[in-house]
């Protein structure tokens, strides 16, 4: 008997993967003209397009008629961009698509040698990313590179792909190949793979290897509560973060780290609360840059909300529409956290009108 979701589960994780080992290659190799500056003045890179290139081919290969609500699109490369560029982006791309058949990979999935496809395609496959979300019917969600800034730093990123289904997130993938597959050994082997699927736990694999772990979030023991929380500031409001930690009496400093990462270690205990409030009224997170995390962090035993305590709702589009902020901890501290994050507003609001 296969379980729900099992082809989706094989497809995305081989999605991802593939995706993983091109962006790390291509960070080695980056060059300065290879990184643009969108509308919103965030960076997009060749490795986030071509990731996205890939990601989509193989997804409307197996599954041809779900749409994707991915983060990238085609316009400024069609526009902006010198042939140059283009030219790269469907190189790495073509390569990551071509390469040997692993264990699980099937040719009909537009994988192996000798399926390069044609720019148009490839350029067409990004632009394959431009649903609009919704309530309704299977939908992904992809962000071919979350967290570029760490990315382009040489820190952490990942590569995340999630499933919906009538807006409710039944399978989620983390690729995160500059994470050490122990946190315990910062310096030894990176590169790891969470999956989570609806009602069937959460593991992490090394990307070079077999064998996944199941993954619970620990229990917390008192006093060593720390924070997840983003590197830039701009993301999200750390002096928020620290307001919130000294109401809960927490004396361990947090630890920074860039993209879903957050959501893996929280996954497997490495930190024990992510915190992300956001910096700017009116700014609105987007359905690819929790769905995964938030399926991930479910299947642990967390508990995930926004600042209210409300559910995220991934069936209003492209954002999570009136979410505000995310919470997202184990289930013996996610009230205490919120309760915390309540009593800090409150405080705000009255700084506010004095
Ligand atoms: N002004 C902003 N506020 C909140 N998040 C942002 C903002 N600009 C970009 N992001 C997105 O926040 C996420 C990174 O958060 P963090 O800093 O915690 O890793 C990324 O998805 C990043 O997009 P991108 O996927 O393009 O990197
Ligand atoms: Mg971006
Ligand atoms: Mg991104
Ligand atoms: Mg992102």
């Amino acid at each position: 008997m296969s379980f729900p979701y099992s082809t989706e589960k094989q497809v995305a994780l081989t999605a991802v993967r593939r995706a993983c080992a091109l962006t790390s290659s291509v960070f080695n190799k980056l060059v300065r003209n290879e990184t643009l500056t969108k509308d919103d003045k965030s960076p997009v890179t060749v490795g986030d397009y071509s990731a996205q290139a890939v990601v989509n081919t193989v997804l409307s290969r197996a599954f041809p008629a779900d749409p994707i609500v991915g983060e990238e699109d085609a316009n400024e490369l069609r526009q902006k961009s010198g042939e140059a560029l283009k030219h790269r982006i469907v190189e790495l791309a073509n390569e990551a698509l071509t390469a040997d058949l692993g264990i699980g990979e099937m040719a009909e999935w537009g994988l192996g040698p000798g399926q390069e496809r044609t720019p148009e395609e490839l350029m067409d496959a990004i632009d394959h990313g431009s649903d609009p979300g919704g309530p309704l019917g299977r939908r992904w969600t992809l962000d071919p590179i979350d967290g570029t800034k760490g990315f382009l730093r040489g820190e952490q990123y990942a590569v995340c792909l999630a499933l919906m289904v009538d807006g409710e997130v039944v399978l989620g993938v983390i690729g995160c190949p500059n994470l050490p597959v122990n946190n315990a050994e910062p310096d030894g082997q990176k590169g790891c793979i969470f999956v989570a699927v609806k009602g069937q736990g959460a593991e992490q694999t090394a990307l070079s290897g077999a064998n996944p772990t199941p993954l619970t979030i620990p229990a917390v023991t008192p006093g060593t509560l720390n924070f997840l929380e983003s590197v830039e500031a701009a993301h999200s409001d750390l002096e928020f973060n620290n307001r919130v930690s000294e109401l809960l009496n927490i004396t361990r400093a947090p630890k920074r780290m860039d993209s879903q990462a957050k959501y893996c270690c929280l996954a497997r205990g490495d930190g024990s609360v992510y915190l992300r409030m956001p910096t700017r009224a009116g700014y609105k997170e987007k359905i690819w840059d929790h769905a995964p995390g938030f399926v991930l962090v479910r299947e642990c035993g967390g508990i995930i909300t926004d600042s209210r305590g409300q559910p995220l709702d991934f069936g209003l589009g492209r954002t999570l529409g009136e979410n505000y902020g995310v919470i997202a901890a184990g289930k013996d501290v996610h009230a205490d956290v919120l309760a915390a994050v309540q009593k800090a507003q409150a405080e705000e609001k009255e700084k506010s009108k004095a």
